[in-house]
């Protein structure tokens, strides 16, 4: 039997092997748990390696020293050299692939590519005609021509109902005219739409004899497909650096009376006959579908980021050594102080739970997606409900996670060459696009309201919100039950959101009684509302892990999870106690029970806390992190990783004669006077 983490090579870092060969579960066995399944697993090392032998798809320095033109050219000119490869490297139907080939060859930073895979090609899947597949979904897949989703405005992203691009019909001639009335109205931010794409589907207000329709998508032809050159009555470029993302052009729009064909509205399920006859979808919000698309799938991308974050964190924390616990022992490995520990483990434990609640979300996403190809959509609310809550969730506490794993790298890790920053940067975009956070957690509150309204009402209510029907213990048994037994713990969790769901129902109820316009009493419980949106949410991640666990049949596999999950449910419960102390679920004594099964997690844990990263096998060239290398020798390639810095070309800059050197001698000169 080999080693059981299957990073270990010779040459590595001791300390870092010490921490490989403490690993009580095979790492690549475990990694089949976090990408769903050994084949999956197996496949991303596989394209791993085969990216690996084509020099030209290596990075040509690290991304950090090139500048925004730079980075923009070298994510367009690895899409060249991939297209080439593409066939022998994945199976160009299956997205884990390509979304792996993306994070190996090019990163998170962006390509010129991305929001065509991620929501124009969904978007046209599933809003298209068959004849509108022919004319464009196809073209598209060949990558024939490129394509964005241009919705938000520069006025308007949150509220889709009140876009202020017009699509206005024209019987006359059978064309809409799109239009962008002021600078508002300009689309704003659309990835890629700046100066990569030569299509869009843009999101317009529809309009006929005058009537507002609301939003419906359009395709839009925006360059010349020779020349690049924009269109007559289309102004399009770039909107300028961001605090990352910053390879990918997201851009502006301005459509300036535009004519385009009635048949370039995506009609798939909702009409526009030619005489201007409006025929609803099944579901109005059938045309909404891109954005789920991307909400489901944002679990996982977050879980990639905190877990790339978290791989740079430990390993790096294997290997620094700095202080003492025992002052007659050598300095230890950061790894052993229980605060590093506290900041780090906690994290792992969520970036696992974010995975499996990911594959769940997913799950359900596509018996969604294939229900609405035949018009049936009963569970577009629960899906909707779903992603809006797990996104913002999600989202946010990925955001603190990454953050912790900088500060747990001290100094380095506020260099780039630790590369957290970047995956930060790009990461908190989430907690911003696809639904602000706030506004998503409000879209979940009012499905939960309705469910409490129902419940109140007397009526049974099951599936995400069973729980609310389900009876409830006053006082909770979580130590009270033998260990491993987590019934208990998802039944206080249960608890903690039901409370918070009727506390906010209530207070909306009372409200409402006393004459308040519904809208303005649902802002002033809107800070409630999301508080019982985030419960609700943690929960189901809480319910996911644990069905999880449950699920696995590997005993290594096994025992190595649930002791990640023992800490999951400690360290989340702590976090939300006070809901349940506030009513007296839980005491004092509990409280100090859940305290020391926490502590007790994080000694478990540490043993196999570089397996439990490793176990994500990300390699060097994803990472692209000097402090997270696989090898643990850092301090020799942070020397040269400073070399690639254009500063040190030469001994002496140019700015010393022009403004160092004056300013100093000024300075002696005075300084004699
Ligand atoms: C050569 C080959 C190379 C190959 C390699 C390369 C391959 C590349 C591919 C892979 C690359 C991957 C790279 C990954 C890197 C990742 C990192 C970065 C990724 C960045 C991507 C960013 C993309 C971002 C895009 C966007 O942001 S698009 C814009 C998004 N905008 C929003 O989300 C707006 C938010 N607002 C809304 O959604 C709506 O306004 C609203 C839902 C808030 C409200 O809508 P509305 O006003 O219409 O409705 P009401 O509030 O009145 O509600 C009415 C009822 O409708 C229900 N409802 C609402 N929405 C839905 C829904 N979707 N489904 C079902 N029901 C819905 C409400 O619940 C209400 O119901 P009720 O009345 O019963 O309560
Ligand atoms: C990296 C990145 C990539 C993007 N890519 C695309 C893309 O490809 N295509 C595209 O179309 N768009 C894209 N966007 C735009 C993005 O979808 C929007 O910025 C996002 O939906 C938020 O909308 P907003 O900017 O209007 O925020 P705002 O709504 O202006 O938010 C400002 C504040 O107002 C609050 N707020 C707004 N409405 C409410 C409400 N009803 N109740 C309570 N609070 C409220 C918010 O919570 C927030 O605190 C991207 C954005 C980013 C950052």
């Amino acid at each position: 039997m080999g080693n059981l983490n299957k990073e270990i090579r010779d040459g590595d870092h001791p300390d870092i092997t010490e921490e490989r060969l403490k690993s009580t579960f095979d790492t690549h066995k475990m990694a089949a748990q976090i990408y769903n399944s050994q084949r999956a697993a197996d496949r991303r090392n596989e394209i791993t390696s085969a990216v690996l032998k084509i020099p030209e798809l290596q990075d040509i320095k690290p991304l950090p020293f090139l500048s925004r033109e730079e980075k923009v050219e070298e994510a367009a000119r690895k899409i060249g050299i991939l297209s080439e490869h593409l066939y022998d490297l994945v199976n160009v139907n299956d997205g884990a692939e390509l979304y792996h080939l993306n994070n190996v060859v090019i990163g998170g930073e962006g390509n010129p590519l991305a929001l065509h895979g991620v929501m124009f090609i969904p978007v046209l899947q599933a809003q298209a005609t068959d004849e509108q597949k022919k004319k464009w979904l196809y073209r598209a897949m060949k990558r024939e021509i490129i394509g964005t989703y241009a919705q938000t405005e520069m006025g308007h992203g949150s509220n889709l109902r009140k876009l202020e691009t017009t699509a206005t019909y024209d019987k006359a001639t059978e064309e809409f005219v799109l239009n962008s009335p002021t600078t508002t109205s300009m689309k704003w931010w659309p990835g890629n739409l700046g100066k990569s794409t030569n299509y869009a589907v843009v999101v317009a207000t529809l309009i006929i004899n005058e009537k507002d329709y609301g939003p419906h998508s359009f395709m839009v032809q925006l360059r010349d497909e020779n020349t690049h050159k924009p269109l007559p009555n289309i102004e399009v470029g770039d909107i300028g650096p961001k605090m990352a993302y910053n390879a990918t052009d997201n851009g502006f729009l301005k459509l300036n009376h535009l004519r385009i064909p009635r048949t370039n509205m995506l009609m798939k399920h909702v009409k526009v006959e030619k005489d201007g006859t409006y025929i609803k979808p099944p579901h109005a919000k059938m045309s909404y579908s891109a954005m789920v698309h991307v909400r489901a799938h944002m679990n996982n991308t977050m879980a990639y980021f905190l877990a790339s974050s978290l791989t740079i964190a430990v390993r790096y924390s294997s290997i620094r050594r700095q202080g003492h616990i025992n002052p007659k022992e050598p300095e230890v490995k950061v790894l052993e102080y229980q605060t590093q520990q506290h900041r780090l483990f906690p994290h792992i434990a969520r970036a696992y739970a974010f995975s499996f609640a990911g594959a769940e979300t997913v799950r359900l996403y596509e018996k969604v997606k294939k229900d609405m190809e035949s018009g049936e959509t009963e569970l577009m609310a629960d899906l909707h409900a779903l992603t809006s809550g797990l996104k913002s969730v999600v989202t946010y506490l990925t955001m603190q996670g990454i953050e912790q794993a900088r500060q747990s790298c001290g100094g380095h890790g506020y260099s780039m060459a630790s590369y957290i920053s970047e995956i930060y940067g790009i990461a908190i975009g989430g907690c911003t696009y696809e639904g602000e956070n706030m506004v998503m957690l409000l879209q979940l509150a009012r499905y939960l309201m309705k469910a409490a309204k129902a419940v109140k009402e007397g009526k049974k209510v099951e599936g995400l919100v069973g729980y609310l029907s389900a009876p409830d213990n006053r006082h909770s048994l979580i130590d009270r039950t033998p260990e491993k037994s987590y019934d208990t713990y998802l039944k206080t969790f249960e608890h903690i959101a039901r409370q918070q769901i009727f506390r906010a129902f209530d207070k909306l109820e009372k409200m409402l009684t006393s004459g308040l316009p519904h809208s303005e009493a649902w802002n002033k419980c809107s800070v409630e509302l999301t508080r019982a949106s985030r419960l609700h949410t943690r929960l189901f991640i809480a319910q996911a892990f644990a069905r999880r666990v449950h699920d696995v049949v590997d005993f290594h596999i096994k025992e190595a999870l649930d002791d990640l999950l023992h800490l999951h449910l400690n360290y989340e419960l702590l976090d939300v106690a006070s809901y349940a102390l506030e009513d007296g679920h839980l005491c004092g004594e509990q409280m100090n029970f859940i305290r020391s099964e926490l502590y007790r997690s994080l000694g478990k844990i540490r043993p196999n806390a570089v397996s439990y990263v490793d176990a994500w096998e990300l390699s060097d060239m994803e990472l692209r992190s000097v402090l997270g290398r696989r090898d643990g020798h850092v301090y020799e390639n942070l020397y040269k990783w400073a070399q690639n810095s254009s500063l040190n070309r030469t001994d002496v800059l140019p700015v010393f004669e022009k403004y160092l050197k004056p300013l100093m001698m000024s300075a002696r000169k005075n300084s004699k006077l």
